[in-house]
């Protein structure tokens, strides 16, 4: 008996033992699953743990009055009254292209368009604007409106020079340009490498290509003779395509014209954050067919009406439905200038506190929360330092290309946290020229910030003499597969100069008067 429980005692406390080592390697487990996950968000930034705008001590308003009277949501109301969208397209003809606009609005858009005036529109010089952005009086780091960064600026090295790298004097033009890199800009006001840069990526042969890994469209790396590279986006439509009107900003197809445009637009803002672009008309069977190799190659075929035909490998618009085909086996796309290698420009990718959802039915917390923009500003590096400005300077050029896809942003990594923030990838902009996208403008408009020169630079489009669009058509119009863009999409840049303003204003008379009530507050 005695030796009967004993044995049981014995069965019990091994049971129990098995069962501790199951629970501690089963905890082990969860553990290093959890901390794996921890650190692909970390280094991915998915949004897991939480920790890059809802601090524990953040603000998280469930509920806000989407009504409420900040400077955010007057400007959208009152831009909604602006019947812009009257010649949005509803309908597409066979090929794809625009018609003229055929009624189709919706109940709000026809009532909205009689609040319209025939009065011609009276030039609006934004003088009260001009009085701040060129006097500067009162434009400082910490408050107001108009800022400066308050930065450094003779302070500038380059990748070139962090590296120990000097230019060779046999190097490739794309290597000097790299290596030229520095922490306020891709490349200075005059430099004499674009023009050489952009001829080299659109006349040198082209000696292998491979698929670009990673994103979600096709994109190929162009390889030349001199072993350097470019990033090669095919087209896909004619240039007065529309964004289909029931395609989201995440299901737009891209265009490699605006790519081209963007460029030129970044560059005429005196940003210098976008990578030089070029268009080049491809022979499809020689200059890539012929060249390519591996997964790329298997992805070739002749259409029924007998073009050359690929659509690669990636994780949403690469099959047959999506094909990218010569005509025959012309084929016209853009080249992007390659960004340096990790080895000495390793870049650093940030979620973009303004981001959409990227979700049909769901809202961002920036599209919800009235104080959103308080919140950004107490979390690095959008507490101090150019950042906040940086974002706002994006979300000008965005609005200026209609571009809604702005999930993330880079910058790179060697010149630490206070330097420009790189503008890749704008094949969503330039969709619809009818109509302006104020939401676009949330991180000005929530923030109520913009950095002096951006801020004459845009006046001096406005004002004249030379307008914005007279600058894009003249930088533009050099490029081999000129024109770049569709004409309305020039108008638009124009009108969207002067909401931007408008914006900017806003922000000013909001700001002047807080500051009176502060001021009879004291009294
Ligand atoms: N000019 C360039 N040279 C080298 N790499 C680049 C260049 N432009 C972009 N990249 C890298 O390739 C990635 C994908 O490029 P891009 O964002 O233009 O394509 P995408 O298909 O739209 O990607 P996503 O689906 O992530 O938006 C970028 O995040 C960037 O890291
Ligand atoms: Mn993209």
């Amino acid at each position: 008996m005695s030796r009967l429980t004993k044995d049981s005692i014995m069965k019990i406390t091994i049971r129990m033992i098995r069962l501790r080592e199951r629970f501690i390697l089963g905890l082990s487990a969860f553990a290093i699953l959890f901390t794996l996950l921890l650190v692909v968000d970390l280094q991915m930034d998915l949004g897991y743990s939480g920790h890059h705008l809802v601090p524990s001590h953040g603000r998280v308003r469930i509920g806000d009055d989407p009504d409420q009277e900040t400077v955010y949501n007057s400007f959208r109301r009152k831009f909604l009254q602006r019947p812009n969208a009257s010649k949005e397209i509803s309908s597409f003809d066979a090929a794809g292209t625009a018609q003229s606009s055929k009624g189709d609005k919706t109940p709000s858009e026809n009532a909205l368009k009689s609040v319209k005036s025939d009065k011609p529109e009276v030039h609006d010089d934004f003088a009260d604007l001009v009085d701040i952005a060129e006097n500067g009086y009162n434009v400082n780091v910490d408050d107001g409106v108009v800022r400066i960064s308050g930065e450094d600026y003779s302070h500038n090295p380059t990748i070139g020079s962090l590296n120990h790298i000097q230019p060779k004097k046999n190097g490739t033009i794309l290597e000097r340009f790299q290596l030229e890199i520095s922490r306020l800009e891709l490349y200075p006001k005059n430099s004499i490498l674009i023009d050489q840069l952009l001829d080299h990526m659109a006349t040198m042969p082209i000696r292998h290509v491979v698929q670009k890994e990673g994103g979600t469209q096709l994109k190929l790396v162009i390889e030349y003779p001199d072993d350097t590279q470019a990033l090669f986006k095919p087209m896909r439509f004619p240039r007065e395509q529309q964004t289909l009107p029931n395609h989201f900003y995440f299901t737009d197809f891209e265009r490699h014209n605006a790519e081209i445009a963007a460029f030129h637009l970044d560059r005429l803002l005196n940003f210098r954050r976008a990578m030089p672009v070029i268009g080049r008309m491809l022979n499809v069977t020689t200059e890539i067919y012929e060249v390519a190799d591996g997964d790329l190659l298997k992805t070739f075929f002749v259409s029924p009406v007998g073009n050359l035909c690929f659509h690669g490998r990636c994780s949403y618009y690469c099959d047959t439905a999506h094909a990218v085909c010569g005509n025959p086996d012309t084929l016209e796309g853009s080249f992007a200038g390659f960004l340096p290698a990790n080895a000495i420009g390793a870049r650093k990718v940030w979620r973009h506190p303004w981001r959409r959802s990227y979700h049909k039915r769901r809202k961002a917390q920036w599209e919800q929360d009235s104080d959103y923009c308080s919140l950004v500003r107490e979390i690095p590096p959008y507490d101090e330092g150019r950042r906040l400005l940086d974002l706002v300077d994006m979300c000008v050029f965005d609005f200026l290309t209609g571009n809604m896809d702005r999930h993330h942003y880079e910058t790179f990594k060697i010149f630490g946290n206070n330097t420009f923030t790189l503008h890749l990838d704008h094949g969503r902009g330039f969709g619809r020229p009818y109509h302006d996208e104020t939401s676009i403008l949330a991180p000005l408009l929530q923030c109520c910030v913009i950095r002096q020169s951006t801020l004459s630079t845009l006046l001096q489009y406005h004002n004249g003499p030379i307008r914005l669009s007279t600058a894009m058509r003249k930088s533009m119009s050099v490029d081999p597969v000129a024109p770049i863009l569709w004409e309305p999409h020039f108008a638009a840049l124009d009108r969207r100069v002067g909401i931007i303003l408008q914006g900017v204003r806003d922000c000013v008379d909001k700001s002047a008067m807080s500051e009176q009530v502060v001021r009879r507050d004291r009294h």
